[in-house]
């Protein structure tokens, strides 16, 4: 008999250099046993050094692409990634109002590695307000958070009060990952929707290859929520599985390199 394969959805930018965005996340589904199909919201020219252009798509191009992945497949979870602006996130916030796809992991993707901005302040305001309250979970870095909550956050202390503040904004779960702090560990903190609590440790790999670090997270876990996996055991494996592949990185690039997303195999433990 042939089974149903746990299919998503990533809405996302292009990354020319293939390490983070759409690109990140196709290969980071594939790796977690998701197929994943895709809306392309913009398209960024970059490399391992920085972001060179940004040309977001206009509106019908993105619709269209919607229209016809509904019209086709059965989708069990979704992700968006860098939106550019309050014109794109309202249109992807309007399709997933009305489409209800279940799963949705919102990655508030706003500073590239390389310091470029990949949102506008108007389409951070949007996030808060039209993807945060259908969110499952959302996963933003320090500074994300802080511009999330409206907060500094310096403690630990700090990162419970924001992710309690970023909650109050809709989403369900929250992580703050800490690949932006300092220390010998690398600190993520997850609240979850019944008030659950716990951090994620692991030791802070020497490399400057981190470029889509924060993509891969986001499609591990919307790859496993499509899988069935509870949010709880699906961050952990994610966390698990971006932990793996960061110790194996791939030489390329002059810059931030991209992480080996196919550096693990179904049968490693993850
Ligand atoms: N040097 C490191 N060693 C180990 N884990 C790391 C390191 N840097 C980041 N991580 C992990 O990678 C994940 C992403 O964290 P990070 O804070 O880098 O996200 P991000 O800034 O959104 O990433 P990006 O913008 O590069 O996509 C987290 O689970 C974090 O713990
Ligand atoms: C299209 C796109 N989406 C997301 C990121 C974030 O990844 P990073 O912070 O590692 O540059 C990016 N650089 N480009």
């Amino acid at each position: 008999m042939i089974q149903q394969y746990p299919t998503a959805l990533t809405i996302a930018g292009s990354d020319s250099g293939g390490g983070a965005g759409l690109q990140a996340d196709l290969k980071t589904m594939q790796a977690c046993q998701t197929f994943s199909t895709n809306v392309i919201v913009g398209i960024t020219a970059q490399n391992t050094l920085g972001v060179q252009g940004q040309y977001p798509l206009p509106k019908q191009v993105v619709t269209r692409q919607f229209a016809s992945i509904l019209a086709d497949f059965h989708i069990q979870a979704v992700k968006t990634g860098a939106l550019f602006d309050a014109e794109h996130v309202q249109m992807v916030a309007d399709e997933l109002q009305w489409s209800r796809l279940p799963n949705l992991t919102v990655d508030p993707v706003m500073i590239a590695k390389g310091g470029a901005h990949l949102l506008t302040p108007a389409g951070i305001r949007k996030i808060k307000s039209q993807l945060l309250p259908q969110a499952t979970i959302v996963t933003p870095n320090l500074p994300e958070a802080e511009l999330l909550a409206e907060q500094q956050i310096i403690s630990e202390a700090d990162r419970l009060s924001a992710a309690k503040k970023i909650q109050q904004l809709g989403a369900k779960n929250v992580i703050i990952k800490g690949g932006h702090g300092s220390g010998p560990l690398v600190k993520d903190y997850v609240r979850l929707a019944n008030g659950d609590d716990f951090w994620l440790t692991a030791p802070r790999v020497k490399t400057k290859r981190t470029h889509g670090t924060g993509d891969t997270l986001s499609a591990s876990i919307t790859a496993f929520l499509a899988q069935g996996l509870g949010i709880s055991t699906a961050i952990q494996r994610a966390h698990a599985y971006l932990e793996m592949i960061i110790e194996k990185p791939l030489v390329l690039g002059h810059g931030h390199g991209p992480l080996n997303h196919g550096g693990w195999s179904a049968h490693d433990e993850i």
